[in-house]
């Protein structure tokens, strides 16, 4: 017999004992033993791995002496005290009992119930098993870890399998485990995957804005990813386009941002400097909080009478300038400008890029801002200058500097090709298919990293009218009382 390819997956018995009786006569009694001692001997190896069914094994252990010990009653009162004991853990802390019992409760139920005995059909109809000399392989069906939301189920691949192989038949598994959709994610081990299948849908409730207590750079909490987790994005070093439809909810994004930073924007290691092109209707309510705000003017003061674009134009070459000195200071000092109070981090939103890449009719003008801006998408993540911009239309005549944003959020778009111009090619095969997002789920996109090969499915803080005008509020006065606090200090010092 060749010998067989497969040194790992999971091969399936076609019949519960196998007989071989030319090679070997044994007798009924014999074979049914042995079978039951591997039944148990599998049972017993999982009760031990499975920390949750070793703890109800050790409790059902210790009812039972205690009840062959000393008689019925003390087995009840113990029994009683241990579930009041659960219901007050329950209630009291309720997020550690969900941590500790409740999601590994859950875990083993669903991997019990739905994983582990549709796991060969599911299998099978979507051409993930193999057959070599009668047997069956079947992919590994490593653990399966269930919160309210998702079960991350970890699976052996079969050689040759890849990643995409699974990815393009998810909707296909989705409809075996019965769960909403099913997403393929990378893990350290190359020949191991986790498929995420979602059986709530965490994002169809608006999230609310959370407070920051200090400035993340590196996690900025933006909102809600589908796991359930709270969804967090680095800034420092980075650059963020936002695509999205009228209507996606790309300001909700903008102002989770801002709201991020306020910590920054009290203490001055965080700079705002804001474009709006839409006249500023959309990021006005901001403004006390930008150090620059620019929203396109025909006024003199605009420096470039008679063009709307000049506001926009003068503050990219600015931006440039800082980006300049930067260079010059920190060459062969560090690769990764750390921002303070007196050498900031500048964030440079733009609301609608296009108006500044598209739409600009004069042809000088545009010319300034395509060079301006495709120096600071290329050079200034290093020392301290990144940009984030909202854009309805991703394609490449319109955003000519698109591939220059190593972050890239899709939010609803209208064509399926968006998806793959936002995010990158391939995306939308991973499950990205943002055309698809409900109208009445704004703020809800995908989120695609560079050097993270999944894009993650998130929903962005919600931030009203109200809210943003509080924030505003809270952060000039906290910045007042710094300042104030920094001038008392320098007149003792
Ligand atoms: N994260 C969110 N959660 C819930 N509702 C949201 C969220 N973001 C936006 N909305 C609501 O969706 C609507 C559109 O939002 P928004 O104006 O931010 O979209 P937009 O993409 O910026 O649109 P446009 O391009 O037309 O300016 C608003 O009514 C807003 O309140």
């Amino acid at each position: 017999m060749s010998p067989t390819p497969f040194t790992r997956g999971q091969a399936t018995d076609t019949t519960p004992v196998r007989v071989h009786t030319s090679s070997l006569r044994v007798g009924l009694v014999f074979v049914v033993a042995v079978w039951l001692i591997r039944r148990l001997a599998g049972l017993v190896m999982i009760i031990v791995r499975t920390p949750l069914l070793l703890a109800a094994a050790l409790v059902i252990i210790g009812l039972a002496v205690l009840w062959s010990r000393f008689g019925t009653w003390p087995a009840v009162v113990a029994a009683v005290l241990l579930v009041v004991g659960l219901v007050v853990w329950r209630l009291r802390w309720p997020a550690w009992f969900t941590r500790t019992v409740g999601n590994r409760a859950r875990s083993l139920g669903r991997w019990f119930w739905i994983y582990r005995r549709s796991w060969q059909p599911a299998m099978i109809t979507a051409n993930l098993a193999q057959h070599r000399d009668g047997t069956e392989y079947l992919p590994q069906l490593l653990d399966v870890t269930s919160t309210r939301w998702v079960d991350r189920v970890r699976v052996r691949l079969l050689p040759g399998q890849t990643l995409d192989d699974w990815a393009e038949i998810a909707h296909r598994l989705a409809q075996s485990f019965a769960v909403d959709a099913c997403r393929v994610h990378s893990t350290d081990h190359v020949q191991v995957i986790e498929v995420w299948a979602l059986h709530r849908d965490p994002l169809t409730d608006t999230v609310a804005p959370t407070d920051p207590a200090d400035l993340d750079l590196d996690r900025l909490e933006l909102g809600r990813a589908e796991s359930g987790d709270r969804f967090r994005l680095g800034l420092l070093g980075h650059h963020v386009l936002v695509v999205g439809a009228t209507g996606s909810g790309k300001g909700s994004v903008i102002w989770s941002m801002i709201g991020q930073l306020a910590p920054g924007l009290v203490d001055g290691s965080v700079r705002l400097w804001v474009i709006d092109p839409k006249g500023g209707m959309e990021l006005a309510p901001g403004e006390a909080v930008f150090d620059r705000f620019a929203h396109g003017t025909t006024a003199t003061d605009a420096g470039e009478v008679g063009l709307w674009e000049g506001s926009f134009a003068g503050l990219l070459d600015d931006a440039v300038e800082v980006m300049r000195d930067r260079q010059d200071r920190l060459r062969g000092v560090t690769r990764l400008h750390q921002p303070t109070p007196g050498d900031p981090l500048i964030v440079i939103i733009i609301d609608e890029l296009a108006s500044l890449t598209a739409y600009v009719s004069d042809r000088s003008m545009r010319k300034r801002i395509d060079a301006s801006l495709s120096l600071l998408l290329s050079q200034g993540r290093a020392v301290g200058v990144s940009v984030v911009a909202a854009v309805q239309d991703p394609r490449k005549d319109t955003i000519p500097v698109r591939d220059l944003f190593p972050t890239r959020i899709c939010l609803r778009v209208t064509e399926p090709e968006h998806v793959t111009l936002a995010l990158g090619a391939g995306t939308r095969a991973k499950g990205a298919q943002a055309e698809r997002i409900r109208h009445d789920l704004p703020g809800v996109g995908f989120v695609q990293v560079d050097g993270i090969p999944e894009p993650t499915r998130v929903r962005f803080a919600h931030i009203t009218d109200p809210d943003i005008a509080a924030m505003v509020t809270k952060i000039t006065t906290a910045a007042d009382h710094d300042q104030q606090l920094h001038a008392v200090g320098g007149a003792v010092a």
